[in-house]
């Protein structure tokens, strides 16, 4: 077996040697697929997982723009269109000055599975941008929206390719780029997901990734008759999925005790409660400013410069950040300190050393494609909603929600349980995501 799955990454990394983040999120996925494959005889001698790793297109053009001062300013935008096998592509665009092509395909290839997962029909795609929105003006954000929309808008449509957000973009950006969208195709369509209430958004959307990240904890949880009341929670990030995430736990009764961004780390041992996350939402969606602001306001809690939370003891740990910020040596100290569940918000924050150490130590661990996946999920009932002309309530949509990431969980559960009983959630996530994707393309045909 080790030799198969060594002849299949020579292959990819023959061809995309120069994309470490690509080639580990492969990696990952063929350790535990492979074995699966070599099982089952009909998935034998079809070249599916070579055939999935290649992207159906990858689209790379100009941004344009103008700042406020006149100067013109040329940024790169991408759409990776990885697979279409179980419905149009589906994920978010990114805007961050490490954007390229290897980060873009990591994303898109785990959104494949992750998509899968939802059991709704969506293909997996990724995009955007290395332009920084930090420290940009509105305008200037509108310009280079309305400027990346110009050519992005050739190539996406409801029924072909239907972008949404990631670091970087969020409601702001989303309403820049429906605009550009809706002007240049003169066409009012569900061509973007995480769009305003007022003109197609669904309600629970943006809390859907943070929301889901905790529901699928809570399952695992569960699973050992425990649950978030009273557990101490450190979280990394503090913008999108960093925010909704502890809004869940203090709701299950959890206390808070972290949030981080590229700056540094926050740790308020007195439990960041509903107040104190209400300040950081307004700091971070609307003032647009530094975490560090906190001890500023809040001046019993600490500001860790240039630090990762994961040495602050917890009994689970939440990353909500961006891809490695979690290594191995981070694993051994949330061991250590006495952490029993890692689920993941972000999309691949832990390395692997990280993986191996939490599995060898046998907690509960959570890769992103499962635990982040109610976000996306969220964006397929947008998406329904708008096919349909109607808006579903809150109560409706957070009830798909949670019903969705407890079908997640338990598939995981279904393809990873171990013999030793043990829930190898990475397994189990990637063999369910696969099976859909892989049965659909065998039926398809070689294409
Ligand atoms: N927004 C969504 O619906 C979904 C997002 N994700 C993933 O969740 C993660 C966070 O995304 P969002 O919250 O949407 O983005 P965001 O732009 O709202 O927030 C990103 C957060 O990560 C922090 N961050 C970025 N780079 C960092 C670095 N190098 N070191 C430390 N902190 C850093 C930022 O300071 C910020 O707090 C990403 O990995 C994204 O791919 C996954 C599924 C869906
Ligand atoms: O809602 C979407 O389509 C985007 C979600 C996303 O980018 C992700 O799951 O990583």
């Amino acid at each position: 077996m080790e030799d198969k799955i060594k002849t299949f990454m020579d292959e990819v990394i023959t061809r995309n040697g120069h994309e470490p983040e690509f080639i580990q999120a492969v990696q990952e996925v063929a350790e535990t697929v492979i074995p699966y494959i070599a099982k089952n005889e009909i998935y034998n001698g079809k070249n599916i997982l070579l055939r999935m790793v290649e992207p159906e297109r990858l689209i790379s053009f100009r941004v344009a723009w103008v700042d406020d001062e006149g100067e013109i300013h040329v940024n790169r935008g991408y759409r990776i269109q990885m697979n279409s096998a179980i419905g149009p592509y589906k994920g978010g665009l990114r805007f961050h000055p490490t954007v390229n092509a290897s980060v873009l395909k990591f994303l898109a290839f785990e959104q494949v599975f992750k998509n899968s997962l939802t059991t709704l029909p969506m293909g997996g795609g990724k995009g955007g941008s290395d332009f920084d929105p930090k420290g940009k003006s509105d305008d200037e954000v509108m310009r280079f929206c309305h400027a990346f929309m110009t050519e992005l808008s050739r190539h996406i449509g409801p029924n072909t390719d239907v972008p949404a957000g990631d670091i970087g973009v969020g409601a702001r950006e989303i309403g820049f780029l429906f605009g550009a969208y809706k002007k240049i195709r003169n066409e009012f369509t569900g061509v973007l997901t995480g769009k305003g209430m007022s003109w197609g958004g669904s309600l629970i959307r943006p809390e859907a990734t943070g929301y889901g990240t905790v529901y699928f904890a809570d399952s695992m949880l569960k699973t050992e008759g425990k649950s978030f009341e009273g557990k101490q929670v450190i979280i990394s990030g503090s913008g999108n999925v960093a925010q909704y995430a502890a809004e869940k736990v203090l709701q299950l009764g959890g206390k808070v005790l972290t949030l981080s961004d590229s700056g540094g780390y926050i740790y308020d041992k007195d439990g960041i409660d509903e107040g104190k996350l209400a300040f950081v939402m307004d700091l971070k969606n609307k003032r647009r400013g530094r975490i560090s602001a906190y001890v500023d306001e809040y001046p019993n809690a600490e500001f860790h410069k240039g630090k990762t939370p994961w040495e602050v003891p917890c009994d689970v740990a939440l990353p909500c950040a961006t891809q490695n910020e979690l290594d191995g040596d981070d694993a051994k100290t949330l061991l250590k300190n006495g952490c029993i569940a890692v689920a993941e918000g972000a999309n691949m924050p832990s390395t692997p050393e990280a993986i191996h150490a939490f599995h060898d130590a046998g907690i509960l661990f959570a890769p992103g494609k499962a635990s982040n996946a109610g976000g996306v999920a969220t964006s397929g009932l947008e998406m329904s909603q708008n096919s349909l002309r109607i808006s579903w309530t809150r109560e409706e949509v957070d009830k798909r929600l949670k019903d969705i990431m407890e079908d997640i969980h338990d598939s995981c559960v279904e393809y990873g349980k171990e013999e030793n009983g043990y829930c190898n959630y990475v397994k189990g996530a990637n063999i369910a995501g696969f099976v859909k994707v892989a049965d659909a393309m065998l039926a398809q045909g070689v294409i």
